[in-house]
């Protein structure tokens, strides 16, 4: 089974505008709700891939209870753990002549929180997938995702990790499966000048297995584990909202590397899921991925062998 942990979900409260003007009241030309946070939409992208996973985090109050209700009627399966106080945060998304966005904090879990979860991934087994992905309330500790890692050490399951900075830094030990920094965090921990080839070999040699580095409308550049690098480009149309796209491409990856074990397969298919939810108001559709990837493989013929 695939599980997905989601530190802090979110409702992604996306407003759109012509034009905004700051410090003034501005009027939206209309407004969208989506179920959010980085892991939650991971889970919803494989769904729409056709996999299926256990959505794992931290919710509470009417935010918490809106995504948990919306999961379920979508069909993923959650096992969430409910906070004593606080709220689901909502992450404000501002479409006008850029995209601006504002993203909460979110709700601290407690210690004997953290507990509850540990219960839930010891009973992980050998081949599950586990997929953490996003920030965390920035009052918790840097080595949050090592010390929910170091539960999983004495298991074989594949593990994969999307998030920046120290967190990403310090869960490189357990050699994550995949990691999927985007060109602007690889940047903000090598410095300015670091390419994303060379940024992804020395994610690889501190740990990481693939490195793939998400380079937004340009595509993405993968340093696989058998030592080649491979790139995908993108679908071309109206980008209508990037929100999620780095997230579709995790799954998009995953999907593709399970039914093929094949880099360049995965890598297409991830790319083909960001492009597409780059392209649609919210998290892709399974004929707008497949559509893309035939664009970006040139071909009709897309499904694994
Ligand atoms: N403007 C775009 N047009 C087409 N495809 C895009 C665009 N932006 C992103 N993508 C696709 O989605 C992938 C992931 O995007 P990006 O590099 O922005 O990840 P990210 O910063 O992690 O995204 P987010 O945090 O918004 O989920 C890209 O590699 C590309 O395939
Ligand atoms: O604050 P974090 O955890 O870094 O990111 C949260 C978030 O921006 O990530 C998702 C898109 O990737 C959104 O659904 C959500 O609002």
């Amino acid at each position: 089974m695939i599980y997905t942990i989601t530190i802090s979900p979110a409702i992604d409260y996306v407003v759109h505008l012509d034009l905004l003007k700051e410090g003034m009241t501005n009027r939206s030309t209309h407004e969208e709700y989506f179920l959010g946070g980085k892991g939650i939409n991971v889970s919803q992208v494989l769904k729409e891939l056709g996999v299926g996973s256990v959505a794992l985090g931290f919710v509470r109050g009417f935010t918490g209870q809106a995504l948990e209700s919306g999961l379920r009627d979508k069909g993923i399966d959650t096992d969430f753990i409910h906070l004593t106080q606080g709220i689901t945060r909502i992450n404000v998304k501002i479409k006008a002549d850029e995209e601006t966005e504002i993203n909460g904090q979110g709700t601290v879990p407690t210690a004997a929180d953290f507990d509850k979860l540990a219960e839930k991934l010891k009973k992980l087994k050998d081949d599950d997938i586990l997929i953490i992905s996003g920030n965390i309330p920035k009052v918790l500790p840097q080595d949050t995702y090592d010390r929910i890692l170091k539960l999983t050490k004495d298991k074989k399951m594949r593990i994969i990790v999307d998030t920046n900075g120290d967190l990403l830094i310090n869960s490189l030990k357990y050699r994550p499966f995949l990691i999927k920094p985007n060109i602007d965090e690889l940047k903000d921990i090598f410095g300015k000048d670091i390419s994303a080839e060379e940024g992804a070999l020395k994610l690889q040699e501190s740990g990481a297995r693939n490195v793939i580095v998400s380079l937004g409308k340009d595509g993405a550049v993968l340093l696989a584990e058998d030592g080649n690098i491979y790139r995908a480009g993108v679908c071309t149309g109206k980008v209508l909202n990037t929100v999620g796209s780095g997230d579709s491409m995790v799954a998009g990856f995953l999907v593709g590397y399970m039914q093929t074990g094949d880099y360049k397969y995965a890598l297409d298919l991830g790319s083909a899921a960001g492009s597409a939810t780059a392209l649609s108001p919210g998290l892709a559709e399974n004929h707008k991925i497949y559509g893309c990837l035939k664009e970006l493989r040139g071909t009709e013929d897309v499904q694994p062998k």
